[in-house]
C-alpha cells in the first residue's frame, strides 16, 4: 500500500533493511539502553567517549537512504500508492524531501514488525492452549462453510474471531509496555507531581496481568471479549497508532484464514510452556523462532486455497488502482 509494490517472500531487500533499521530503533529505544539516558551531560563530552553517537548517525544513514529510495521507486510505479498521495499533498509541497520520505516510510516500517510478530504470538497461543481453537472453527465452519475463505464480510459476523483477536492482544501484546511519553506540563497522580518533561511507561502488561480483574491471566480464553473490546491495544492519546483500523482488519482477516485453513499445532502434540525467555527483549517484541505444525484441515480446504490463490489479481497496478476506485467509493479524498 505505502510504496504500490507487492513482497512475496519477505527476503525482498527493502523488507529486510526495514526490519533491520527496526531492530536498531527498537534497541536504541529502550529507556536506559545507552548511559546517556541516565547521564545526558555524557553528550558533551568529545567524540572518544560518546561512541553512541556514531552508531546513531550510521543507524540514520542506512534507514534515511531506504526511505528515500522506497519513495522515489513508489513514485514511478504504475497505479494508485501512498507514497504517490501523500507526496502530491498541499501539506507536502513546502517539505524537503527528505521529510516526506520518512513521514511516508515510518508508515511502512512500523507495520511490519507489529503485524508479523501479532500473528506468531496467535500461532504460540495455538501450541500452548489449543483448548480454544475448537470452538474458534465451529463458528467458521457454520458462518463461512467449506466452499470458501473468510472475507471482510464475514468478519462482522464472526463474535469469536474477534474475541480471539483480542485476547491475543491481552494475552501477549507485540509492543507489551507501549511507546514512551513524556508529559508537556506538570501534572498530578494520586497527589504525587509528575513534573513536566518527565518519561512516562505505561506498564500495560502490568495491568493485561491484573489478577483482581482477571481470572487466569496467564491462560488463552478468547471468551474473556464476545462482544466487548479492550482499551490501548494501539496506544493512547495524540500519539495512539495511526494505522490501527489497518492493523485490526489485516490481523482479523489473516487470524480468520489460517484457524479456517489449518490445524496448527506442536510437533510432538506435546503443550508448549511458554515464559519470557521466548520473545526479544526489545519494546516490539515477538517469539524467537519455534516450530509449529500447519496441517490444511481437509483435501477440500486445500483444493480452496489452491483455487484462492489461482484466482488472486497478480497485476499489480490494477491492484492498486481497484484500492484508489475502492476509496472514492468511501469519499476519501484522493491526492493521486
Ligand atoms: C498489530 C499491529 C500494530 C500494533 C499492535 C500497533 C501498536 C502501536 C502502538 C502501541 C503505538 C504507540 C502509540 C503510543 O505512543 O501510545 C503505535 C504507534 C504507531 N503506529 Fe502502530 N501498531 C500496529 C500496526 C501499525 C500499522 C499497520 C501502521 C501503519 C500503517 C502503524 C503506524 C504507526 C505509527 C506511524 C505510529 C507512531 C504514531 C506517533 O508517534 O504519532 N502501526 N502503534
Amino acid at each position: 500500500m505505502t510504496f504500490g509494490m507487492r513482497i512475496l517472500t519477505g527476503e525482498e531487500w527493502q523488507v529486510k533493511t526495514s526490519r533491520m533499521c527496526i531492530d536498531n530503533f527498537t534497541m536504541a529505544a529502550q529507556t536506559g539502553a545507552w548511559v546517556v539516558d541516565a547521564l545526558p551531560w555524557l553528550n558533551h563530552l568529545p567524540a572518544p567517549f560518546t561512541p553512541w553517537k556514531k552508531t546513531a548517525e550510521e543507524w540514520f544513514q542506512t534507514w534515511d537512504a531506504l526511505h528515500k529510495t522506497n519513495l522515489r521507486d513508489a513514485l514511478k510505479h504504475e497505479g494508485w500508492n501512498w507514497a504517490k498521495d501523500i507526496h502530491n499533498a498541499k501539506e507536502a509541497q513546502d517539505m524537503t524531501e527528505e521529510s516526506v520520505a520518512w513521514n511516508v516510510g515510518i508508515l511502512c516500517d512500523v507495520g511490519i514488525e507489529t503485524t508479523s510478530g501479532q500473528l506468531q504470538i496467535l500461532v504460540l497461543a495455538c501450541l500452548a492452549h489449543p483448548e480454544w481453537i475448537p470452538d474458534t472453527q465451529k463458528e467458521l465452519d457454520k458462518v463461512v462453510g467449506g466452499e470458501q475463505l473468510p472475507d471482510f464480510e464475514d468478519i462482522k459476523i464472526l463474535p469469536y474471531i474477534q474475541a480471539v483477536v483480542e485476547e491475543n492482544f491481552r494475552w501477549r501484546h507485540c509492543v507489551p509496555a507501549g511507546v514512551p511519553h513524556a508529559t508537556s506540563q506538570n501534572d498530578y497522580y494520586k497527589g504525587y507531581l509528575i513534573p513536566k518533561g518527565s518519561i512516562i511507561v505505561a506498564i500495560f502488561n502490568g495491568m493485561r496481568y491484573d489478577e483482581s480483574i482477571l481470572n487466569a491471566p496467564n491462560e488463552f480464553r478468547p471468551e474473556r471479549w464476545l462482544h466487548k473490546s479492550q482499551p490501548n491495544n494501539f496506544g493512547y492519546g495524540r500519539r495512539v497508532c495511526p494505522g490501527r483500523q489497518i492493523a485490526r482488519n489485516s490481523l482479523t482477516i489473516a487470524i480468520a484464514r489460517l484457524l479456517w485453513a489449518f490445524e496448527i499445532r506442536a510437533k510432538d502434540d506435546e503443550k508448549l510452556i511458554v515464559d519470557e525467555s521466548m520473545f526479544t527483549d526489545a519494546f516490539v517484541s515477538a517469539p524467537k523462532g519455534f516450530e509449529a505444525l500447519f496441517e490444511p484441515r481437509s483435501e477440500s480446504h486445500v483444493r480452496v486455497i489452491e483455487a484462492s490463490f489461482e484466482g488472486l489479481d497478480k497485476d499489480v497496478a490494477w491492484i492498486f488502482d481497484e484500492v484508489r476506485r475502492r476509496q472514492e467509493l468511501l469519499d476519501v479524498t484522493l491526492r493521486a
